[in-house]
């Protein structure tokens, strides 16, 4: 394990990002030279369609010792707890779901190795869905380097800071932090001084973006300024190492006889980001009524159906209620939508007990859900002074299509037996009288 070095990053989501880690080694006014400086191979990474509308389309030049394809084949490997959509197994139950913590490894764990699926959704062959993961680990990954085709990697960390190595460059993540690598890219992540555990949500569809302000105007939610893209770093070390490639929902590796993180330079717009969930400027009531937690939107995946996301990502962050004559806690509702929610830390507002940070809860399509007995209680007769939620990061990852849990978090002994309890007190206050 190592300790946090300084890294340079560079700013602004989707940005046409250039980085250069020897100088005069991107080209200026073009992209493949007859020859390139320092003769490196020039290679296209695309992530979207190469027709893609302009303000759609993501891809990343780089300029590297040798292009990707100088591996050797891949051959199936072992894929431990990662499954894959469609999920094969028993029928998804419309039952409310929770789950705790899961522990850390005690044995020697890498990131790879690590990874547990709890729910899936949509088709990773077609580009539709989520796969939703918990990550672990508690050592490097040694000469072995990963690779997503399936999609693009959504970290959430909830314990403990990671440095991820990537082709494009270096990132040091921390709880209270989001990190994104684009599908396809090389990487390594590495935990920096203890163990590290948090969420991965795996986006089948396109991209992630900001979603639109509306009238909210040109400012406010996330702000593209705040995104941190990595800058230019590269290792010339011939080694043998393996890469390793999840493709269709199965791990492959290929050897390798030199380290894939030999891109000197690279210009694109395609590349790992990441995001404090702290500068997330939170736009909420100031007059009454709760409003829907799409104002809470960091980050959003659209399907082709507008305003019906493949996947939200949203979170529920410090800020005040002031609210006037209004039921503050969220309402009871049932949603078209399916939310998987989990916590970094704190308190969340509508589950005061039994949603632990680490743990996770599933409200699926149509699934009747709110606060539980003891919340609804009090917030229905508290004093609506100005209150400020402090020390709290709850997120949802919102989808338009069903989240089915894997056979794992269905059986996983820290599965909540009894969650739908938690709504097991409440009265009925009826009483015909207005
Ligand atoms: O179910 C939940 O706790 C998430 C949620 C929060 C909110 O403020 C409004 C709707 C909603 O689904
Ligand atoms: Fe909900």
């Amino acid at each position: 394990m190592t300790k946090p070095i300084d890294i340079c990053y560079s700013h602004g989501f989707n940005n046409e990002h250039e980085s250069e880690a020897l100088s005069g080694a991107l080209p200026i006014g073009q992209f493949n030279p007859q020859k390139c400086a320092y003769g490196l191979y020039a290679e296209q990474f695309s992530s979207t369609a190469f027709t893609a509308p302009r303000h759609e389309n993501r891809r990343t030049w780089m300029y590297r010792i040798r292009p990707s394809i100088s591996m050797g084949d891949y051959s199936a490997i072992d894929k431990g707890l990662l499954r894959t959509a469609p999920l094969s197994g028993k029928p998804c139950p419309p039952n409310v779901m929770r789950w705790n913590a899961q522990p850390i490894a005690d044995t020697p764990t890498d990131f790879i190795d690590g990874l547990i699926t709890v729910a899936a959704n949509g088709d990773a062959k077609t580009q539709i869905g989520i796969g939703i993961h918990l990550y672990s680990a508690n050592k490097d990954m040694g000469n072995r380097y990963f690779c997503n085709a399936d999609g693009e990697l959504l970290f959430v960390p909830q314990q403990g800071e990671l440095i991820a190595r990537t082709e494009l460059g270096l990132l040091h993540v921390k709880p209270g932090e989001i990190m994104v690598i684009p599908r396809g890219i090389k990487f390594q992540i590495e935990p920096t001084n203890e163990p590290i555990r948090g969420y991965l949500c795996e986006n089948y569809g396109a991209p992630f973006t900001l979603p639109e302000r509306g009238p909210v105007g040109a400012n406010g939610f996330a702000n593209q300024r705040d995104f941190y893209y990595p800058t230019a770093w590269f290792e010339d070390k011939e080694q043998a190492s393996g890469l390793v490639t999840k493709f269709c929902g199965e791990l492959y590796q290929a050897e390798l006889d030199h380290s894939p993180f030999d891109v000197v330079a690279w210009v694109g717009n395609s590349a790992p980001y990441k995001y404090d969930l702290s500068r997330f400027n939170v736009i909420n009531a100031v007059s009454f009524d709760h409003p829907d937690p799409s104002i809470f939107t960091v980050l959003t995946s659209p399907s082709e159906t507008q305003g019906t996301a493949n996947m939200d990502f949203v979170i529920f962050p410090p800020r005040w209620m002031v609210a006037e004559n209004t039921f503050r806690p969220p309402w009871y509702h049932r949603n078209v939508m399916s939310e998987f929610m989990g916590l970094v830390h704190g308190v969340y507002d509508a589950k005061e007990k039994g949603f632990e940070p680490g743990g996770m809860s599933l409200h699926n399509c149509m699934t009747p859900h709110g606060p539980e007995a003891e919340v609804f209680e009090k917030a229905s007769s508290a004093e609506l002074t100005p209150q400020k939620y402090e020390n709290t990061l709850a997120f949802m990852f919102e989808s338009r299509y069903v989240i089915a849990p894997t056979e794992y978090a269905l059986n996983s002994t820290t599965r909540q037996k009894d969650y739908l309890g938690c709504w097991g007190n409440l009265k009925k206050h009826f009483d015909g009288k207005a």
